[in-house]
């Protein structure tokens, strides 16, 4: 069992979003690793942040990645940081990994102040520079698949993901 595909990209690239849509288009599951972790812990991120600190919510991430990509099957979209952890990474090799780019000026847009992103609750224009610049090799390191989302509606990028996922001679005609 495998996940259709992984979504990866940084906070503001639309994983959760293009993920549920794609999902549904696909007529598979969706599932995001944030949502694994709350359940898990029984909070939200944030007070996960707060409570646990960032090492630990790492920890959680490797474990609910690991876990999900043994035994799921459809979409799958992973928080942005997920990708730092070398684990993590090696574990994605054999999938069908998306990157979902995004520029600066789009994800900053799109993530406003960082509500429900603790990373980025002080300065998020200057956090998320960082880390994109950080990330972004990691990012291109694991993906089968790079699509850029700028500009561009999320309804638009799963019709694309879609017909990309498709397995040949799907396509009626
Ligand atoms: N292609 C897009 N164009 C405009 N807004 C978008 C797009 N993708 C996502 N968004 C919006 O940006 C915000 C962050 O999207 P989200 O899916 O949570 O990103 P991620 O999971 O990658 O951090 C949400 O408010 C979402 O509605
Ligand atoms: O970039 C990061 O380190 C994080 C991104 C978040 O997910 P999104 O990328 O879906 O916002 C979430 O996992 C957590 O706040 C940490
Ligand atoms: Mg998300």
């Amino acid at each position: 069992m495998a996940p259709a595909a992984v979504i990866v990209g940084p906070p503001g690239a639309g994983k959760t979003t293009v993920g549920q849509t794609l999902a549904a288009l696909l007529d598979v599951p969706f599932l995001d690793a944030d949502a694994v972790i709350e359940a898990k812990a029984g909070k939200p991120i944030p007070e996960i942040f707060i409570d646990d600190g960032e090492p630990a919510f790492r920890a959680m991430e490797r474990e609910a990645v690991a876990g999900t990509l043994g035994s799921f099957e459809g979409i799958f979209a992973l928080g942005g940081g997920a990708i730092m952890d070398p684990g993590t990474r090696a574990a994605l090799a054999p999938h069908t990994v998306v990157f979902l780019s995004v520029e600066l000026p789009d994800a900053v847009k799109r993530v406003g102040l960082g509500a429900g992103r603790p990373l980025l609750s002080v300065n998020p224009r200057a956090t998320l520079k960082y880390l994109m610049e950080q990330r972004r090799p990691l990012y291109a390191e694991v993906a089968t698949h790079t699509i850029a989302t700028d500009g561009r509606e999320p309804e638009a990028i799963a019709a694309q993901l879609a017909a990309l996922l498709a397995p040949a001679g799907d396509a009626t005609t």
